[in-house]
This record gives C-alpha cells, structure tokens and sequence, in this order.
C-alpha cells in the first residue's frame, strides 16, 4: 500500500522478464563509467534489466527516445556488454546509476519488482502503460550482440507500453547522435548521419584557404578499424568523401581478423606498437586507429621500417589541434582580444592522463584549461559550460561541443555577413558552423573526429610531422596495483591528489620532487579492480622509477 499500485499486467510483465534471465548467485555488476560489462555469455540477466532501466528512464521523460547499445568496446570479443544513451544523446544520467547497479543485481524476480516500485513512487513515474516510452536499440559486430540485443527487448517489454525500435548494427556514437536528433525533432536515420558528416566535410573543404593546393601524399590515409563496426562504417561512406584516398585495414569484414585482437586504437596506445596488417611499407603515411565501437580515435605513424613501435598522436594532441583551429577562426572574427563581432567562451578541458606536455602547451596559447575526474561524462558535463567546449581523453574519447544558443549566434553573425561572401570574417564563421556539423555533438566519435582531423590538416596545410611536432610528449608510465579494497582510496582536485589514506598523498610528494618534470597520482579505476598509478617525468627511465616508487608504497600501505 505504501507503493503506487501499477496494476497485474505490469507486475507480471516485471516478474516474468526477470524469471527468464536469473541473476547467478554471487555475480556483482556496476555500472560504473562504461556501462556493463562481462563475458557475453554471462551477461543476459544484466542487459535484460538495462532495458527495463532504460524504458523507465523514457517514461520519466515523458516518453522521449532512450538508446541502449549493446557493445563492450575495446573489450576481448568474447566479451560483450550495454550502454544506456540519454536523450539528450549523452551518457544515461548519473543519478540512476545507483538504481541501475541495484537492479542488476537484485536476487530474485520479487526483488526487482519492489525495486522497480519503489524506484518509480520515488521518481513519480507512472507505471502501468498510461505513458509511452521507446527505447532505440543498436549493437555492434560481436557474436553475442544479436543475443544480448533479443533480450534487451525482452526487458523493454517489461515496461508496459514501451516500444523498442532495433536501428541496427551501428557505432555507439551513431546511436548517441539517433536519439540526440530524434528528440530535436531532427532527421535522425544512418542515412542522414552519413550525409551530415560527409556533407559538412566536403563544406569544410570548400573553405580552405584559395592559396593552398592539394598535396599528392596527403590525401593518402589508411586505418586500422579494430576489425569493429567503424571499419564497416568507413568502407560505406569512403566513396563520397572528396580529397581523401582512405584504405581501411582490419575492416571488419569477414576473416580479416578477430575484433580488437592486436589492433585498434587501445591497442596502439597502450602498447605503442604496430597494429597487425600494418608494415614496413606503410613509412611515413599517416594512420588512424579507430577501438571496437568507433568512439575513440588516435594517429599514428610508422617509424622506421626495420621497427614496429609508432609515433603516437594521442587525444592530448587531437585536442590541439582542434583548438589551434578553432582558435585561429575565432581570432579572425573577434581579433586576439576576443571583443569582436562574436565573443566567444572557449574551454578546454582534460583530465589527469593529459600528458603535462599538451597542458602547457594549451596555457601558453591562454586558454582556459580545466580539469575533471576520468570518464567521458565528466569531461562531456563540463565542456558544455562553454559556448566552444573541447575535451578529450588521452586515450582518444572526446569531441567538440557547441551551445546551441552560441550556434544560433554564429547563425545570424554568418547572415549578417553576407553581402561580404568572401570575408575573412565570414569564411571563419562558416568554418565553425561546418565543423558543429561535422563534429559528434552527442557524443565522441571516431569518424567524425577523423574528417574534422583530416579537414584541418588539409586547412593547414600540415603534414603528420608538423601535426606530431606541435610539443613534445612527456615520457609517462602508467601502472596497476592490485589491492584488497581499491576504494580506500579517495581523491580530490579531479583526482590528481589523494586525501585518503592519509599520508600516502605526502609520500607520493617527496617522491615526486626527486624527478625533473615529476608528477605522479593514484586512482582507484572505474572498470577495473585495481589501482592505476601515472608517472610523467623527463625521461623514460625516470617515469618508471616514479611510478615503481609510488606503486610500491600504494601496495605497501594497502596491501
Ligand atoms: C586511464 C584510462 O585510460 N582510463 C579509462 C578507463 O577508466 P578507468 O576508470 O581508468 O578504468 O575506461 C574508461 C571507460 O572506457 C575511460 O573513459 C578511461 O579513460
Ligand atoms: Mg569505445
């Protein structure tokens, strides 16, 4: 009585969904920064409950369109897992992760169904089918996805009067970018994706400076696909892309490798080497590297032919470039003193992994660089504060965000100049308004990230050595600790100091101050039961004292 009584149908509906998909005994799924994930065969019972969440997360919000994608990234291909999309086309709100982690855990059927009543009398959700709620379904290529993606619909179902529509085999920032339009009331199929990015690329393109020619090598560009969906993807939309002679490599396509097997872009940038398929023949081209469900992207190149280590162009150095671009537009309408036709607020944001290099390289152009904890929802929350907002993972997660309210500014700025067609002025605004286009505005994503790249290289004239030689990255080195309860350890000042346990935070400072360039922190991981530990320092070597060093003294004190 003390709950609001949905009615028969939906308790049944609610106890029969769980019946089919049990929760095994001991199994503890959290939510944490990317989701669930686990070896696909074992993840049934929490993608089945991710869909009831996601239905009740579309009635809440009066029925507007929900995503859920069912992929685990950059995860062995075994593996498989789920992702809840806002409407907003962000991440699922912070707020319901406690709710969702208990959910998925919840023992029995009757566990879950009082979760649920309680969760949707304390949410006011109105449950029993008065309200509408759909929920868009995708799933990248792994086996268990046409599996884990039945039984999300089963869970969807489970809310009476939702409706699950199956967009297909698609990139996670494909589904983000789906339900962000849908719920703008934009045209929102894969088809109109394609033409929006291609489309603004070629606009890109079109406003390069008139002085500049094409340059034969820099059109050429191969990528490593992960053997994913990006690959897929890519291969679909590569004819209409003009300037651009793009060759996918592990592509995706059948027997041309195991999915994020040796390749990719986590691969690259962790172990800096060669992803497979790429070569001796491949010096000095640039390439792409793209993770399994194309959210992520880096760069690279081959070094030498006798070599398979690379030279890597992290998120840190995608980021500046994008904000050297977007700076020089904004400088050409506002003048360096940014009181011009169109004053702008532009921020930068990062998080503890940036290397110390690319951080002082973004201060030294005076930009306002800001910090927050690791996870893109962090950083995406925060880039939005801005009228331009840029962030980026080092790892390669991260987009460039547009106010709406500043894009209806630049909008009518462009109108405004229009008897001045060919206005220095009027080229940049037209600049930033293709690059809102093109850039993912939901979410991070791999090929869109990759032509705005490659649009601005083209705008600069820049070959991959000018774009690697903008700074020099700090050698770093990052670590795990495996310890008995990684919470013990809590963080402050986006992460990069600890405050609990006392006195491991002046331990890491006494080390640090022996090292030219130290900086070192600790962290409980988000999707791993360990500690990481990062070491920056200016020589390789002195990046893994460093980080031996503290990792000592975390295991020490922790055990
Ligand atoms: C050092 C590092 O790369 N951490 C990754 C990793 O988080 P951890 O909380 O560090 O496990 O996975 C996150 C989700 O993919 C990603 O956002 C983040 O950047
Ligand atoms: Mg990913």
């Amino acid at each position: 009585p003390a709950m609001a009584d949905p009615g028969g149908s939906q308790r049944t509906a609610l106890l029969a969904a769980a019946s089919l998909f049990p929760v095994p005994d001991g199994a503890t799924f959290s939510y944490g920064t990317a989701g669930f994930r686990a070896d696909g065969s074992t993840m049934a019972p929490a993608v089945c409950r991710a869909g009831i969440v996601a239905a009740l997360r579309s009635v809440k919000l009066g029925g507007a369109a929900v995503g859920l994608v069912i992929t685990a990234s950059h995860n062995p291909v075994g593996d498989n897992g789920v992702k809840i999309v806002d409407a907003d086309g962000g991440m699922m709100s912070q707020a319901w992760e406690p709710f969702s982690d208990a959910l998925a855990n919840a023992p029995t059927p009757d566990a879950l169904l009082q979760l649920v009543l309680q969760f949707a009398k304390d949410e006011g959700i109105t449950l029993g089918g008065a309200h509408s709620a759909q929920v868009l379904l995708a799933r990248d290529t792994r086996p268990t996805g046409e599996y884990l993606l039945d039984v999300a619909t089963k869970g969807i179902s489970a809310i009476v009067g939702s409706v699950a529509l199956d967009m297909g085999i698609l990139t996670t920032p494909q589904l983000h970018w789906m339900v962000r339009n849908k719920n703008r009331g934009l045209k929102a199929s894969e088809a109109d994706y394609f033409t929006q990015i291609t489309e603004s690329f070629r606009h890109l393109l079109e406003l390069t400076p008139d002085d500049k020619g094409i340059d034969e090598l820099n059109e050429k560009l191969i990528v490593d696909g992960a053997n994913g969906i990006g690959g897929l993807k890519l291969e679909q939309i590569k004819p209409n892309l003009a300037r651009l002679d793009i060759l996918v490599r592990n592509s995706g396509k059948e027997g041309e490798g195991i999915l994020n097997e040796r390749c990719g872009a986590d691969f690259v940038q962790k172990e800096k080497v060669l992803p497979l398929g790429f070569g001796p023949n491949d010096v000095g081209v640039r390439c792409a590297s793209f993770d399994g469900d194309a959210d992520r992207l880096v760069y690279f190149h081959v070094t030498s032919p006798s070599k398979t280590s690379v030279d890597l162009v992290d998120g840190d150095k995608i980021l500046s470039l994008f904000v050297l671009f977007i700076r020089e537009q904004l400088d050409i309408i506002n003048g360096k003193d940014n009181k011009g036709l169109l004053p702008t607020r532009f921020g930068v944001v990062q998080t503890a992994y940036a290397n110390g290099a690319s951080t002082e390289f973004l201060k030294n152009l005076g930009l306002e660089v800001v910090f927050t904890s690791t996870g893109v929802k962090y950083l995406h929350k925060k880039a939005l504060e801005y009228d331009i907002g840029v962030y980026f993972e080092a790892n390669g997660h991260g987009t460039v965000l547009f106010n709406d309210d500043f894009v209806s500014r630049l909008e009518s700025l462009t109108a405004r100049l229009s008897e001045a067609a060919g206005s220095p002025q009027k080229q940049a605004a037209l600049r930033l308004l293709a690059t809102s286009q093109l850039i993912n505005q939901a979410v991070g994503d791999a090929i869109s990230g990759m032509l705005l790249v490659e649009a601005v290289l083209q705008h600069k004239r820049w070959s991959f050595q000018n774009w690697c030689d903008l700074y020099t990255d700090l050698p770093s080195k990052q670590l795990k600790v495996k310890v008995k309860d990684r919470t013990a350890i809590v963080t402050t000042d986006a992460e990069r100091k600890v405050c609990q346990p006392s006195g491991l935070q002046e331990l890491i400072d006494k080390e640090v101050v022996n090292y030219s360039h130290g900086r070192c922190f600790v962290r409980p991981s988000g999707t791993e039961d360990v500690v990481r530990v990062y070491a920056e320092a200016s020589t390789v070597e002195a990046a893994e004292s460093l980080a031996k060093s503290v990792a000592r003294h975390v295991e020490r004190i922790l055990g």
